[in-house]
């Protein structure tokens, strides 16, 4: 359904994208994340015929963006990061102008008016000037107008910045109900959120491709970097040389330790290797009381630094590569 390859944003000398490659397939929800300047919104951009790319291909239902724009256009719904609406327009006028710009026939408008609003639930406000509306409502205007046409493709930018957590929720779930008839592109920098409803999520930072995976295999192949909090009475040295001797042992973080003659240290072990009992018996050898041992769970937020704080090193292409 979506093409992307080899897309290059050079604003001067900056390289906003950085050669990013990856398909979307029909009835998919990609979700696009990434921290602040990462290049969202510049792929957005162009992936909808925007702004120019600086090399590579968008190709959209067999049409090229930049070639055949008006016939890629026609199948892609936009919802930019600051939705475009006419104040001074009602919310049912401006939903006739969108419907007119996008040549539905003239026949067809008001039912697919009718219908959209209902879907988005907007109807309450339709004969409300759309600068009196809440932040969240219009947010829904915008919804509406992108998916005014019934477009293949709905590409909607950070869809629920600046909303509360109920409104969070409704956008969401309406999102969920666009995916059943279209192909859905969204950006968020909220990691949750982009596991609460898509498909596949690409991670992107400095415009490059960090990691694409489903948001269960990214979730389950981070888990291998989970650790095992410990606190154990003794001396540092015999504890770490006591830990570091068990063999499925990767990695030793130190921790501050709050009492007296102990130590607290995070140990990590190989993907989905339990140590629980190697360290029981290694350190109730060595005489060293464990006074709390506890899994640490990396949140998704922590995931998110950790994958966007790597990219640095360069070249992770899915999350088993971690
Ligand atoms: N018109 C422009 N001219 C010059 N540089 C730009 C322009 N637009 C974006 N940039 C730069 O390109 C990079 C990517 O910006 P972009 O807006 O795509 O990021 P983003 O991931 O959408 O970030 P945010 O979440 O903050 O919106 C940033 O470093 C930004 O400063």
């Amino acid at each position: 359904m979506i093409e992307v390859k080899d897309l290059v944003k050079k604003y001067g000398n900056h390289l906003a994208v950085d050669h990013l490659s990856f398909t979307v397939e029909k009835g998919q929800i990609l979700g696009f994340l990434g921290p602040n300047g990462a290049g969202k919104s510049t792929t957005m951009n162009m992936l909808t015929g925007y702004i120019s790319a600086t090399e590579g291909n968008v190709i959209i239902d067999g049409h090229d963006i930049f070639d055949e724009p008006e016939e890629a256009k026609k199948s892609i719904g936009y919802l930019p990061e600051i939705p475009p609406l006419y104040p001074d327009m009602t919310v049912r006028e401006y939903l006739k102008f969108v419907a007119d710009i996008k040549n539905v026939k003239k026949n067809e408008q008001e039912k697919m008016i009718e219908d959209i609003m209902k879907l988005i639930q907007i109807k309450d406000v339709s004969e409300r000037l759309i600068k009196h509306l809440s932040k969240g409502y219009k947010q829904r205007v915008g919804l509406a107008q992108a998916i005014m046409g019934y477009p293949e493709v709905i590409i909607l930018d950070e869809p629920t910045v600046g909303l509360d957590p109920k409104q969070i929720i409704e956008i969401r779930d309406l999102i969920k109900t666009l995916s059943k008839k279209h192909t859905v592109i969204l950006s968020s920098h909220i990691l949750s959120e982009i596991s609460a409803v898509c498909d596949i999520v690409m991670i992107i930072n400095k415009g490059k491709l960090v990691v694409t995976d489903t948001p269960e295999n990214l979730s389950n192949h981070m888990e291998g970097a989970n650790g095992l909090f410990l606190t154990v009475k003794g001396n540092k040295d015999t504890v770490y040389d006591v830990i570091s001797s068990i063999p499925k042992v990767t990695k030793i973080h130190y921790e501050d330790s709050e009492e007296a003659n102990t130590v607290s240290l995070t140990v990590y072990s190989k993907e989905h290797e339990d140590i629980r009992e190697a360290v029981f018996y290694a350190l109730s050898e060595a005489k060293c009381p464990i006074y709390d041992m506890h899994s640490t769970k990396m949140s998704l937020e922590n995931i998110f630094l950790e994958l966007t704080g790597k990219n640095d090193k360069g070249g992770l292409k899915n999350a088993s590569d971690l």
